[in-house]
Order: structure tokens, then C-alpha cells, then sequence
């Protein structure tokens, strides 16, 4: 069947009654939200909210047992994973997957070349290979310039994060979902990837889930906040700072990693 799109008028994300089942529990429940484009959207929930489980149904990871998914105007609830990721859908883990053994310059060569496996032939790498400055544009965005020819085992766990980013914009995608960019950071590294995910080219739709309050609230336009699968609150992130259920879920107890 043909995918119908509808580009002027098109919210970059969409979703309408969308749920989740895992056999008789609802991890996600009747969620319905818009994301404009450029916007930059935080969701935010304690343990166990449902926002992991969101997520993957938003990438196709898993399929959702209840309505609909629109990306940039297209109806995309059945369609699988490569093909959103077609369409310009990139999203990042909360635990990175990157080969000790490379440097920042080859992993973003890497990622820049569209290579996935096989990748031995590639490197070392040529020194006039277009895809090098590539690579190291990239790494300018990720706050990794003065890093290139570091090992990834040797990089700190911020750095990784950074790293992941840089690979998740290496094909210049159109929506961004990134899966606790800061957990398992130090204090001191929070500040430097608030600042990376606030220096993204604004083109970018960016949806984050987050546990850490201020770097969510800082980074985003709009909070959408999930409490037991269902969507309890939505609003500009001052709006939700004040927000009395918004607080009491959070003073519960349940907050944090
Ligand atoms: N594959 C699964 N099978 C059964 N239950 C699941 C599955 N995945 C998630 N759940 C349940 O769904 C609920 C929501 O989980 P989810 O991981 O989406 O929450 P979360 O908000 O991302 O939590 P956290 O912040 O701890 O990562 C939880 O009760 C979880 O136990």
C-alpha cells in the first residue's frame, strides 16, 4: 500500500492512542503526542514509566499493539525499522556499542562511509579519502576534535556518549532519538554533553529521554512526562517544573538510576 505524506502541513512525529502490551500489562498506554520539526522534546518519568518501551515502538524495535505512528506525515506504525531509519529516523542506546580497538577518527570514517560489518578492509584508513574530513567534521559536532586519534577503550564514559552522537549524525538525519544520553555520566561531565545537545544543528527533530531533571529541562523545548505507561503531563519545560503531579511522582521516590 502506498504511504501517503503530507510535508507541508506534517508534525515530524505524531502519535495517536499509542500503546504497548506485554501480554495482559499495558507498559505503554493510550499515549498521543505531536513533535513539530526542529523541536527538541524531553521525556522524562520515573522507573518504569514506559519511556524505554515508547521509544522502541517509535524506532520499530517493537511493534505497537495499539494506534498510530506518523513520521513527517507518513503513516509508519507497521513499517519496519530500516525503513524509518530510510526516512531519516536515528537513535542512539543507553549502552553504546563501539569497538574498543578503533580511534574516534576511524569509528566516525566508519560511520560516515556507511559501514556496518566488514570493516577491517577499510583501515588503515587512506589519507585522501573524502570521508576523512567528513569523519572529522563529525567530530566537531560531538566535541571530539581534540580527541581523533584516541582509542575508544581509552575514551572516559562521557566521551563515548559523545562519540555515539557524532555516529548518530553521521547521515544527517531528520529525527533524532536519544535513549539517557547522560546516564552513568560524572557530575562534571553533565554540563559538556548539555552543551553538545544544545549545539545541534536546529534542523534536527530531537526526542530524548532522560533521567537527569536539569539536563532535560535545559535541552528541551516541550516535556512530555509518562507515569505508568500513560502520558500524565505536557508542557514547556517551566511549565513542568511547577507542575504539582509532575512533582509528586518525582518526590515518590521512584526517580533516578
Ligand atoms: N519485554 C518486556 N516484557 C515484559 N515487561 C516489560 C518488557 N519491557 C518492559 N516491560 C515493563 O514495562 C514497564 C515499562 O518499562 P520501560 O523500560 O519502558 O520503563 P522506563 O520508563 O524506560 O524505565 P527506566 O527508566 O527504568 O528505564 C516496566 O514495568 C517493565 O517491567
Amino acid at each position: 500500500m502506498p504511504i501517503s505524506h503530507d510535508h507541508k502541513t506534517a508534525n515530524a512525529l505524531e502519535i495517536q492512542g499509542v500503546g504497548r502490551r506485554f501480554g495482559g500489562f499495558w507498559a505503554v498506554k493510550d499515549v498521543s503526542l505531536s513533535v513539530r520539526p526542529g523541536e527538541r522534546r524531553a521525556v522524562l518519568g520515573p522507573n518504569g514509566a514506559g519511556k524505554t518501551t515508547l521509544f522502541n515502538v517509535l524506532t520499530g524495535d517493537l511493534v505497537a499493539s495499539a494506534g498510530t505512528i506518523r513520521m513527517d506525515g507518513a503513516d509508519v506504525t507497521q513499517t519496519p525499522m530500516h525503513k524509518r531509519i530510510k526516512g531519516g529516523l536515528r537513535r542512539t542506546y543507553q549502552h553504546a556499542h563501539l569497538f574498543d580497538g578503533l580511534t574516534i577518527r576511524e569509528t566516525l570514517f566508519l560511520a560516515v562511509s556507511g559501514v556496518a560489518g566488514g570493516w577491517q578492509r577499510f583501515l588503515p584508513l587512506k589519507p585522501n579519502d573524502d570521508a576523512i574530513g567528513k569523519a572529522e567534521n563529525l567530530a566537531g559536532m560531538a566535541g571530539l576534535s581534540s580527541d581523533l586519534d584516541r582509542e575508544v577503550a581509552n575514551l572516559s564514559h562521557g566521551q563515548r556518549r559523545q562519540l555515539e552522537i557524532g555516529m548518530a549524525l553521521a547521515e544527517t538525519p531528520k529525527m533524532l532519538l536519544l535513549d539517557e544520553p547522560a546516564a552513568g555520566l560524572s557530575p562534571s561531565e553533565r554540563p559538556r554533553l548539555a552543551e553538545l545537545l544544545l549545539s545541534l544543528p536546529k534542523d534536527i527533530t530531537i526526542v530524548l529521554i532522560e533521567h537527569d531533571m536539569d539536563i532535560a529541562l535545559r535541552t528541551s523545548d516541550s516535556v512530555s512526562v509518562l507515569h505508568n505507561g500513560r502520558l500524565l503531563a505536557e508542557g514547556s519545560p517551566e511549565n513542568i517544573m511547577s507542575n504539582e503531579a509532575v512533582h509528586n511522582v518525582y518526590m515518590g521516590g521512584a526517580h533516578g538510576h
